[in-house]
C-alpha cells in the first residue's frame, strides 16, 4: 500500500528574542530556552551574533553533538588535542563530542561572525564514543535549485540529493531559500520530531487553510505526519531552516555542557572534567591560544 500522505501541522510558534550568553555573545535561543526546554532528540539551537573579544571561550562538552553553521563572518576552534580550524561563511562543523571534548570557539578577524549552533543529543549507547569531526566547506555542502527554492542539504536528504554527514543520531538539517510565490513539499519522516527556525523574511507553513504565518526569528514546531507544506507569498524572500531528527526516547539529565542519562553520570562527568580522566585526559594542562 502506498504510505499515506500526512501533511505535518505546526502546533506551536515561539518567537525568539536576543539574549546574553557565553562571554558577551547575543544569541537567540530557538530550542534549549524556556519555551521550547527540548524537542528530542534536540537540547539547543542558537543563533549567534559575536564580535570579538566576545565569544565561547574554554569548555568542555560530554554526550552530545555540536552542529556549528556560519551564515556570515568566520569562527575560530581549537580543542584540547590540537584540532583546530576557522569555519568560514557558509560551513558546517558537525562536532561529536561523545565521551569528551575541551575546546574554545571565537569570532576569527574584525568582522561580526553570526550562525547557528544546534546541540543534538546522542543515544545512550554513543554518549561515551570517541570524539569525532566532520567539517565541510561552503562549496561542500550540497545543495539544489528548483522553481524558485533552494535548499541546502546539510543533513538528511532533499530534491533528491543527499548530504555526505554521518548521524549517529538521525537527523534532517536543510537550509531553504524560498523566491517570493514559490512553493515546496518536503518529506520529514514520519515519527521525527521537527521544527523550523526562520532566519529572514516570512512565509506560510503547514497545509491549505491550516497553513500558519512564520516571521523572521521565529520557531514553528511541526505537529505529526510525513511532509511539510511551505508557501511564500510574502512579498520577498524567505530563508529558513528544517530540523527534524528520531527521538531518542531516553532520560536526559543536563549540567550545562554534561548532558547524560541519569545523575550518578554528571557527576562522573564533572569528576572525570576535574582530574582529567577518561576522555578529558588532555584537559589537565591544555588552555587554548585565545586565553594565553
Ligand atoms: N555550557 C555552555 C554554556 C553556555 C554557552 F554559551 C555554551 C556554548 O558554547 C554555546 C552556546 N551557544 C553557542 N553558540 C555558538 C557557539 Cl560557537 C557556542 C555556543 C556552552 F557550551
Ligand atoms: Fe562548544
Amino acid at each position: 500500500v502506498k504510505d499515506k500522505t500526512m501533511s505535518r501541522v505546526i502546533e506551536k510558534i515561539v518567537e525568539n528574542r536576543e539574549q546574553d550568553e557565553g562571554m558577551g555573545a547575543r544569541v537567540r535561543r530557538s530550542i534549549g530556552g524556556s519555551q521550547l526546554r527540548n524537542l528530542d532528540p534536540f537540547l539547543l539551537l542558537d543563533e549567534f551574533k559575536v564580535k570579538k573579544p566576545a565569544g565561547f571561550p574554554d569548555h568542555p562538552h560530554r554526550g552530545f553533538e555540536t552542529v556549528t553553521y556560519m551564515i556570515s563572518g568566520s569562527f575560530r576552534h581549537e580543542d584540547f588535542c590540537g584540532h583546530k580550524g576557522v569555519i568560514n561563511s557558509g560551513d558546517l562543523q558537525w562536532m561529536t563530542a561523545g565521551r569528551g571534548i575541551l575546546h574554545c570557539e571565537m569570532p576569527e578577524g574584525e568582522e561580526l561572525g553570526h550562525g547557528l549552533q544546534l546541540w543534538v543529543n546522542l543515544a545512550k549507547k554513543d554518549k561515551m564514543v570517541k570524539p569525532a569531526y566532520q567539517e565541510l566547506l561552503d562549496k561542500d555542502i550540497p545543495r539544489t535549485t528548483s522553481d524558485g527554492v533552494t535548499v541546502k542539504i546539510i543533513a538528511g536528504e532533499s530534491f533528491g540529493v543527499k548530504s555526505p554527514v554521518y548521524t549517529r543520531t538521525p537527523t534532517m538539517y536543510l537550509d531553504f531559500t524560498m523566491e517570493k510565490g514559490s512553493t515546496l513539499t518536503q518529506v520529514v519522516p514520519d515519527g521525527w520530531n521537527g521544527f523550523v527556525y526562520v532566519l529572514s523574511g516570512s512565509a506560510m507553513f503547514g497545509p491549505g487553510d491550516k497553513a500558519k504565518l512564520g516571521p523572521a526569528h521565529h520557531t514553528l514546531v511541526l505537529g505529526p505526519g510525513n511532509t511539510l507544506e511551505v508557501k511564500n507569498n510574502s512579498d520577498g524572500v524567505c530563508r529558513f531552516v528544517l530540523i527534524a531528527g528520531k527521538p531518542n526516547n531516553e532520560p536526559i539529565v543536563q549540567y550545562g555542557p554534561f548532558v547524560m542519562n541519569e545523575q550518578h553520570e554528571i557527576q562522573e562527568a564533572i569528576n572525570d572534567y576535574r582530574s582529567a580522566r577518561n576522555g578529558f585526559e588532555n584537559a589537565s594542562k591544555w588552555q587554548s591560544s585565545a586565553v594565553k
